[in-house]
């Protein structure tokens, strides 16, 4: 771990993220990158670059990626994590999080998220405000629970998919990889196709 912090992308996502980052009071300095070179600051935080420059400050810095899209922060957060970079876990310290969770490099918890017992959590993911995932679940990788979703107990959700605001997802179900799932809808089936399904119950569209 490095005592300073550079997050990439300055936008809405980023700016939460280093809000968090301050709350977690583990970094004496932050900064941003940015591919818009018009943004020179963001949240009070100094623009320093832009992102294909990361790689000169990986042995200076801690990186996390910053950015909402999931295949995007994806592409980015392997190719820094095959460079050695250190890449922490950001928790906002009043999300909670129980016994026996396991949270992957890469992934930040956000304000009044609750992740239950024994559920594990992959890398790069994004649990929003507000969200909470049961006991025993497993999220795999680059994954976004948007703000306000609900996961029961036992609930699996596939690589890269993203749950819209205010979902719900039943006890015991799969959700595979690649899904979307609109606001405010409701799973109480298993998802065995990669698509875009919305409503309540969930239909494909
Ligand atoms: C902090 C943050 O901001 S985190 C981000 C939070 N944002 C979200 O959660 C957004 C979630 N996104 C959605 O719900 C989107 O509507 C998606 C991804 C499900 C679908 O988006 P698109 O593929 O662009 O679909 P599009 O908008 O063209 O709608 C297609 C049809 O589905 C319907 N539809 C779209 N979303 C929903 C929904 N959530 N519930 C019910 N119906 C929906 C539309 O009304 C439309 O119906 P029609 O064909 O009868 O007119």
């Amino acid at each position: 771990m490095n005592n300073k912090l550079l997050i990439i992308g300055a936008s809405g996502h980023g700016k939460v993220v280093a809000d968090i980052a301050i709350k977690m009071n583990k970094w004496k300095e932050m900064a941003f990158l940015d591919d818009d070179e018009s943004i020179k600051s963001s949240i009070g935080l100094e623009v320093i670059g832009t992102t294909n420059e990361v790689f000169s400050h990986i042995d200076e810095y801690d990186i996390f990626v910053g950015i909402g899209d999931n295949a995007i922060r994806q592409k980015v957060l392997e190719k820094l994590e095959k460079a050695g970079a250190s890449i922490p876990i950001l928790i906002h310290p009043d999300a909670v999080i129980g016994a026996q969770v396991d949270i992957e490099i890469g992934t930040t918890v956000m304000a009044g998220a609750v992740v239950n017992c024994c559920t594990k959590i992959g890398k790069g993911c994004i649990i929003n405000t507000g969200a909470t995932i049961d006991h025993d679940n497993y999220i795999e990788d680059f994954v976004h629970l948007s703000p306000g979703a609900h996961l029961a107990g036992t609930v699996q959700v596939g690589n890269g998919s993203w749950l819209g605001i205010g979902s719900v997802v039943s006890n015991n179900i799969k959700i595979t990889k690649g899904c979307k799932i609109g606001a405010g809808a409701v799973v109480v089936n298993d998802i065995t196709e990669s698509g875009v399904y919305v409503g309540v119950p969930v239909r494909r569209i």
